[in-house]
C-alpha cells in the first residue's frame, strides 16, 4: 500500500458521503457522530430493535460498539441485515474479555456475522484470538500493551484472527497492527494523549466505518488509512494542545477537528507506516 492509497481513502469519504450506522455506546456516542461528519460522512445512531433494519438498509457501513452489550439482539439483527445487503460492518469489542457477558456476546457477534473490519485494543484483540477472559475495564492492561520486545507475538496473534474470521484486524495501540491474515501493516502515528480521552479507539472505529462505507471493496486499505488519519489528526491535536497549554478535554476537540481539517496531502506527507515482515 502506497502513501497515494492513504489519501485515496480519504478523497473516497469526502466524494461519497457515506450513512454510517451505528450501535454504540452512550459515553462516547456524540463523539463518534462528530467524528464521522468530521471526515465527511454522515452519521445514524439508530439502536432500537423496531428500527434497525430499516435503519441499516440505507446505510453504506455499519458499525457495532460492544459498549452497548445490552443491545446485543439489536445489533445480531442489524448485522444480518447489513451482511445480507453487502454493507461492511464493523466490530469495536470494547471490553471484550472482561465479563462474563461480554465473552458471550462476541461468541455470537463472531459465530453469527461477517465483519469487514474488527478494530479493539490488543486487550480486547488477544481475547477474542484467545477466546478468554483479559482485561480489566475499557482501557488495555498494562500487561498486553505492544512493546517492541511483544509486536511478533501481536502481529501473529493479529494475523492468526484474521484469517480463522476473514475480516481485516486493527489492533490499536502506540503501534497500530492492521492485517487481513497475508498482508500486514505496522503504522506508527499517533500521541499517548490519544489514551488519555475516553472515546479514542471508539471514534476510529466509528471513522473506519465511514472508510469502509466510501470503499466497501477495500477493507483492508479502508481500515490502515482511517487508522494513519486519526494518527496523523492526533498529532495535529497534540501540536495545538501543547501551543495552547490546555488538557484533554480541549484535545478531544482539536482531535475532531483534526480530522476535519486533514487534507490529503498531510496525510500523504504525514502517514508513517511499514509492512511487517514477520
Ligand atoms: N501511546 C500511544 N501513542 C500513539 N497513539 C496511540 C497511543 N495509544 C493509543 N493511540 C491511538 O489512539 C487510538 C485509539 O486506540 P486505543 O487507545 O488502543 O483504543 P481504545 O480507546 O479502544 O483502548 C488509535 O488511533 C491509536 O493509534
Ligand atoms: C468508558 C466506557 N465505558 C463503557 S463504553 C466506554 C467508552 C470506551 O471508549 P474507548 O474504548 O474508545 O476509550
Ligand atoms: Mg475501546
Amino acid at each position: 500500500m502506497q502513501p497515494a492509497e492513504f489519501a485515496a481513502r480519504l478523497r473516497a469519504v469526502r466524494s461519497a458521503a457515506p450513512l454510517v450506522q451505528c450501535i454504540t455506546n452512550f459515553v462516547t456516542v456524540n463523539d463518534c457522530a462528530n467524528m464521522i461528519l468530521a471526515a465527511g460522512g454522515s452519521p445514524t445512531m439508530a439502536h432500537d430493535l423496531r428500527e434497525v433494519e430499516e435503519s441499516v438498509a440505507g446505510a453504506q457501513a455499519l458499525v457495532l460498539n460492544l459498549g452497548a452489550v445490552g443491545e446485543l439482539e439489536a445489533m445480531l439483527l442489524a448485522g444480518k441485515t447489513a451482511n445480507a445487503l453487502g454493507i461492511p460492518v464493523v466490530l469495536d469489542p470494547v471490553a471484550a474479555g472482561a465479563t462474563t457477558l461480554r465473552r458471550q456476546a462476541c461468541r455470537r457477534l463472531l459465530a453469527e456475522l461477517g465483519f469487514a473490519v474488527i478494530r479493539g485494543n490488543a486487550s480486547e484483540i488477544r481475547s477474542l484470538a484467545l477466546g478468554q477472559r483479559g482485561g480489566s475495564g475499557v482501557d488495555v492492561s498494562a500487561g498486553d500493551a505492544v512493546t517492541q520486545q511483544t509486536l511478533p507475538q501481536a502481529a501473529e496473534l493479529t494475523e492468526r484472527l484474521a484469517r480463522r474470521t476473514g475480516a481485516v484486524i486493527a489492533l490499536s495501540g502506540a503501534t497500530d497492527i492492521v492485517s487481513d491474515g497475508h498482508r500486514t501493516l505496522l503504522l506508527h502515528n499517533g500521541v499517548p494523549t490519544m489514551a488519555r480521552i475516553t472515546g479514542s479507539g471508539c471514534m476510529l472505529a466509528a471513522l473506519t466505518g465511514a472508510f469502509c462505507g466510501a470503499s466497501p471493496e477495500h477493507p483492508f486499505a479502508a481500515a490502515a488509512a482511517a487508522a494513519a488519519a486519526l494518527g496523523v489528526a492526533g498529532e495535529l491535536a497534540e501540536a495545538h494542545r501543547l501551543r495552547s497549554g490546555a488538557g484533554n478535554a480541549s484535545f478531544r476537540t482539536h482531535l475532531i477537528d483534526g480530522v476535519f481539517r486533514l487534507t490529503e496531502t498531510q496525510l500523504r506527507e504525514g502517514v508513517r507506516y511499514e509492512v511487517y515482515q514477520g
